[in-house]
């Protein structure tokens, strides 16, 4: 079941362009990530489809419901994590978070005390007496205190210290076992690596590529290290789908893209010492996308 569609949704703050041009959907189950540099339109996405934007063209659907027709139901089933959390003063945590849960027709105080536990959130402080990572951890709670079908975080972990973020990582892999769907926008690589299924890319406004992590990697430039005592710089020089190539010593590096069988042939010439193929990390990709300018 599709769990989130977007269908040629275009925003501008009057004349300002939020986003351009982005499709996509994703399905029950996924960790999907949101990926792209300041101001691609990350967060300008989100809060249209949380309703917090009106859309100046296209549709968006969450649940196959439209968001212009079901705000309320689907506000029952989404859990959302704003990059910035701003909170009223003068409240301690527990206070806040249930007067956030009484929002919801459920009982949400198991929940809170089990999200509160594990990430370490005291709930008797005052919430203008908080850190900005503790802050952080407020707005993760009362976006999952409903237990939400759908989880959408937006840039979840600034603040977080390493050892709080390991556990939230391990908390949303959790949510997702339990068939929870998650869509969450970053640009720490390294975590959207770790964590999702899928991802899209953004770019000033429009989606370049959407695609799974593991046929993302596939598909790009593999990263190859030859150590060899024959000259072999002129052999991979020209060959086409070769770049970046580098020589130092006995070690010649460069990045290809084309058949592995092609390359394979030109290295079974050579006296090899040691060869090494490795896929491109996220970080490595994505300064690919962004680098050309069409794909
Ligand atoms: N309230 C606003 N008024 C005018 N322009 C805005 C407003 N909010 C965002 N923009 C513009 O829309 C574009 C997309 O911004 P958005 O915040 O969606 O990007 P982002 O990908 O979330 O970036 P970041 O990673 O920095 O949060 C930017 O050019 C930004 O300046």
């Amino acid at each position: 079941m599709e769990i989130i569609k977007i269908t040629g949704l275009k925003k501008y703050y009057g004349k300002q362009r939020g986003v351009e041009d982005v499709s996509l959907t994703v399905n029950q189950g996924e960790i999907f990530g949101f990926i792209g540099p300041n101001g691609a339109g990350k967060s300008t996405t989100i809060r249209t489809m949380l309703s917090l934007l009106y859309p100046t063209a296209g549709e968006i659907s969450l649940f196959g419901m439209d968001i212009r027709n079901s705000t309320v139901k689907i506000a029952e089933k989404v859990g959302y994590l704003p990059s910035e959390v701003a909170y009223y003063e003068g409240m301690t945590v527990k206070e806040l978070l249930y007067y956030s849960a009484s929002f919801y027709k459920k009982d949400c105080s198991n929940k809170i005390a089990e999200l509160s536990s594990l990430l370490e959130l005291d709930l008797s402080k005052k919430i203008e007496d908080l850190s900005y990572g503790n802050r952080k951890k407020v707005g993760i709670v009362q976006g999952l205190l409903h237990d939400p079908e759908l989880i959408i975080l937006d840039e979840p972990t600034g603040g977080l210290d390493p050892l709080i973020q390991q556990k939230f990582f391990t908390l949303l892999q959790e949510e997702n076992r339990k068939g929870k769907t998650i869509f969450f926008s970053s640009h720490i690589l390294s975590e959207v690596q770790r964590l999702c299924h899928r991802v899209a890319i953004i770019k000033e406004g429009k989606i370049l590529k959407v695609s799974t992590m593991k046929s993302l990697r596939e598909e790009n430039y593999k990263k190859i290290t030859v150590e060899t005592k024959d000259s072999s710089r002129e052999l991979f020089m020209h060959l086409p789908g070769v770049k970046d190539l580098t020589e130092k010593e006995q070690e010649l590096k460069f990045m290809y893209k084309g058949n592995l069988k092609e390359i394979l042939s030109q290295l079974q010439t050579l006296d090899l010492q040691n060869l090494l193929i490795e896929e491109p990390s996220l970080e490595e990709i994505f300064l690919h996308y962004y680098e050309k300018e069409e794909i």
